[in-house]
């Protein structure tokens, strides 16, 4: 969740938007990628079905389902930053991806009809929404009956506990100080103070149901690192 006085997040993404996908690359040793990828094999989507990406970014998990719903699929991949969609429109287009379209929207105030999708994902979204159970109640309206949904982002572990402390120190003596040498320490700051008010996987269950979830789960992957919020309508 949005720390008070953060940079504003459309802007935030918009400037590091040119080396986003490398220093997530270089940050996770690509292993986000599988992280991803872990994800979406949870949720199972299947063939012919219509998913969205909300907080899409570049478009690389929309990229990905596309690949997984095939071309009787389809994906609708929604952000508000106009330099990450413009990212993720070239890398469909060099992918030769057609499944894929993009909206360039608020998450939290769209005019998207509700019931309309077979899936919902939202992979490091809802962190920095803004208000997450309105992000969550969103996933939920756009859902059938049925339909399901996940959340892909940072693990929120105790105070003091090991992973947090492992996580503390890899942000502010690789992540960070790294990413200043790109010009992008505040950017890249922003991180560890979005994660003091995330909610822990426990809260975003509680937090699922509440907005009219059926069935959530969690579960945690990378050491505890990353955590997948797992839901059905
Ligand atoms: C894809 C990842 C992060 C996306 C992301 C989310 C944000 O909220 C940001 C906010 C501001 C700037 C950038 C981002 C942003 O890129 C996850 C991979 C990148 C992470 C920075 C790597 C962090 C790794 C774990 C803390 C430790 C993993 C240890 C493992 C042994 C590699
Ligand atoms: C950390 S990036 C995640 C991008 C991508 N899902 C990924 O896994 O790399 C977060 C994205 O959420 C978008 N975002 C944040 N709040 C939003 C909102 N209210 N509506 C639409 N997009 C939003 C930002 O513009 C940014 O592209």
């Amino acid at each position: 969740m949005r720390p008070k006085d953060s940079l504003p997040i459309k802007e935030l993404f918009d400037t590091v938007s040119p080396t986003y996908d490398f220093l997530n690359d270089l940050f996770s040793f690509g292993l986000h990628r599988l992280w991803k990828r872990q994800f979406l094999r949870w949720l199972n989507p299947t063939y012919g079905e219509n998913w969205a990406d909300l907080c899409c970014g570049t478009g690389d998990l929309s990229i990905s389902l596309a690949k997984l719903l095939g071309p009787n699929g389809s994906v609708l991949g929604i952000d508000f930053s106009s330099s990450q969609i413009a990212l993720a429109k070239k890398r469909a287009f060099k992918a030769s991806i057609q499944s894929v379209s993009w909206l360039e929207a608020d998450v939290l105030d769209n005019q998207l009809q509700s019931s309309s999708f077979d899936g919902v994902v939202m992979a490091y979204g809802l962190r920095n929404l803004s208000d997450p159970a309105s992000g969550l109640h969103h996933m939920q309206r756009l859902l059938k009956p049925g339909g399901r949904a996940g959340v892909l982002d940072f693990n929120h572990t105790r105070e003091g506990s090991l992973s947090s402390v492992f996580q503390k120190c890899y942000l502010r003596k690789f992540v960070v100080p790294l990413a200043s040498t790109m010009g992008l320490r505040e950017e890249y700051s922003y991180l560890e103070e979005s994660l003091k008010s995330f909610p822990t996987g426990s809260l975003q269950k509680d937090m699922a149901i509440s907005v009219g979830f059926k069935k959530a789960s969690y579960r945690l992957i990378a050491g505890a690192q990353m955590g997948a919020l797992l839901l059905q309508a």
